[in-house]
């Protein structure tokens, strides 16, 4: 996969190159690119943003550089790009949507500040590839780089080879619409505090009910939004209402 980002802080997207994401670089699994939008702007200033039509507070990022940086970025590389816009009025950005992302070829990720990019850039490269505002969260953040490094982060995990332990998918949090229960390692006591017995059974059986049961739980008291959004058959007669 490759991931172009374009932002005024190519600084900020340094970590992408470290650690985990490093490995997977280094493996030629994903391939970051990063683009200063300052290089397509042609004043001394290297002006970005303006100020919003129809008044108010905050300014705006001008759409003649954004689409120059992005024209220049998208030939950069022949892989068809998807677009993805992190920002505070985007759609959720789920484990669907990471999981969706990394089956892509390429990402190229839009990093808005301020009150946000002139709508008209989204409206047109909309027209020719597919564009993803979305929200990693309800806050606002002061520019989508902190987003980037989530979504990117979220997504590169999936990718076969990534990880060093690939975790099966399936036992992902969310991945069966739930929370993940609770978790144990040794020793057996700390503080005080004993693992729950039925963990040290052996019995697989129970193990698995009582895994269920606390994901279950968990899920209702901390989302039950989750929970009501669980398609029906995804609830056998063993769960118990929570
Ligand atoms: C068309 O889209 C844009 O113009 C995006 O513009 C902005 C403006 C300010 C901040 C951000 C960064 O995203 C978030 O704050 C965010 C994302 N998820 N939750 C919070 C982006």
């Amino acid at each position: 996969m490759r991931i172009d980002v374009v932002t005024i802080f190519p600084g900020y997207l340094a970590p992408l190159r470290e650690s985990l994401l490093g490995r997977a670089a280094d493996a030629g699994l994903i391939e970051v690119a990063l683009h200063d939008l300052r290089s397509w702007t042609h004043d001394v200033h290297q002006t970005v943003d303006d100020a919003p039509y129809g008044g108010g507070p905050g300014m705006v990022m001008r759409p003649q550089v954004w689409g120059e940086a992005l024209d220049a970025v998208i030939a950069s590389d022949s892989r068809p790009p998807r677009l993805v816009v992190p920002a505070p009025a985007g759609r959720s950005f789920t484990q669907a949507t990471a999981r969706a992302y990394a089956t892509e070829q390429r990402l190229v990720f839009a990093c808005g500040r301020y009150e946000g990019i002139d709508q008209r850039v989204v409206d047109h490269y909309s027209r020719q590839f597919p564009v993803d505002e979305v929200s990693i969260g309800d806050y606002v953040l002061v520019g989508g780089e902190a987003a980037v490094l989530v979504i990117v982060e979220a997504v590169a995990r999936l990718l076969p080879g990534v990880l060093g332990n690939p975790r099966s998918a399936a036992e992902d949090s969310f991945s069966d619409g739930l929370l993940e229960g609770p978790a144990y390692t040794r020793p057996e006591v700390w503080r005080g505090q004993a693992v729950p017995e039925v963990l040290r059974s052996g019995n697989h059986g129970a193990i698995a009910r009582w895994r269920r049961d606390r994901a279950l739980e968990r899920t209702a008291k901390r989302r039950p939004d989750l929970l009501a959004a669980l398609p029906e058959d995804r609830l056998d007669a063993a769960d118990q209402a929570f």
